[in-house]
């Protein structure tokens, strides 16, 4: 597994505003959705290409397109869904899998409550987008369903990414890739990321 720190400072200044204690629901939203974009931009910055020709103005010249590369976005209900429009406006085509995990706020553990994989997720990459990486559950029981589907190419973006969480993850699936627009301190004694954002779901949502 290798984690991707990106410091762009584009990236680390909507970070920093995101941050902001007062923020609205919308810009909450507007940047959660700029960070998937971007994030998505870093992570798919290795993707092999090949060449082939067309006809231009010009005359015949020679051009490039990603190869061969099928993907899966698949957002994490709910906080997931807030970056996926940022996602996709970079990846139109994708086929989107949908999970849902809610994390017990007492015991931290994740439950699973929706599994909606495309059919033939074994032949895609897929590219989990969460906020939120805290203590890793999520990931973790996400990651343990791609593969059981068959998915063998897993990349994740999460805006945030707690260390313990990170080696708890990489600890048990060591063969995933991780963005994230920052690797925070720590975990607070209620598994919250610190700095982190606070609840990302309930931002982007408004609920609370
Ligand atoms: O790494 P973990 O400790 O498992 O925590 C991370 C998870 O917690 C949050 O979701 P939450 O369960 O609050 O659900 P929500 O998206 O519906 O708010 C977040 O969006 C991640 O999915
Ligand atoms: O800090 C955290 C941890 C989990 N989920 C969140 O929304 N924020
Ligand atoms: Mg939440």
């Amino acid at each position: 597994m290798a984690v991707h720190e990106v410091r762009h400072p584009l990236v680390q200044h909507k970070l920093g505003k995101l941050r902001e204690k007062e923020i609205s629901t919308k810009r909450f939203r507007e940047l959660t959705g700029e960070l998937g974009t971007l994030l998505t931009y870093e992570a798919t910055r290795n993707f092999e290409t090949e060449s082939y020709s067309i006809d231009t103005w010009a005359g015949t010249t020679t051009v490039e397109k990603i190869k061969g590369k099928k993907l899966t976005v698949v957002p994490i209900l709910r906080a997931g869904v807030g970056m996926m429009d940022g996602v996709l406006s970079l990846i139109p085509s994708a086929k989107v899998s949908v999970v849902g995990l809610a994390r017990d706020e007492e015991t931290l553990e994740p439950t699973v409550y929706l599994e909606k994989l495309v059919s033939d997720i074994d032949q895609r990459t897929a590219l989990i987008i969460d906020p939120m990486l805290a203590t890793g559950g999520t990931l973790i029981e996400t990651v343990n369903i791609l593969k059981r589907a068959g998915c063998k190419d897993i990349m994740g973006l999460f805006l945030v990414a707690a260390p313990e969480g990170i080696e708890k993850v990489l600890a048990i699936h060591p063969d995933l890739e991780i963005y994230t627009a920052s690797v925070d301190e720590r975990l607070n004694e209620n598994g919250y990321i610190l700095p982190g954002l606070g609840d990302a779901g309930d931002k982007i949502f408004g609920t609370r």
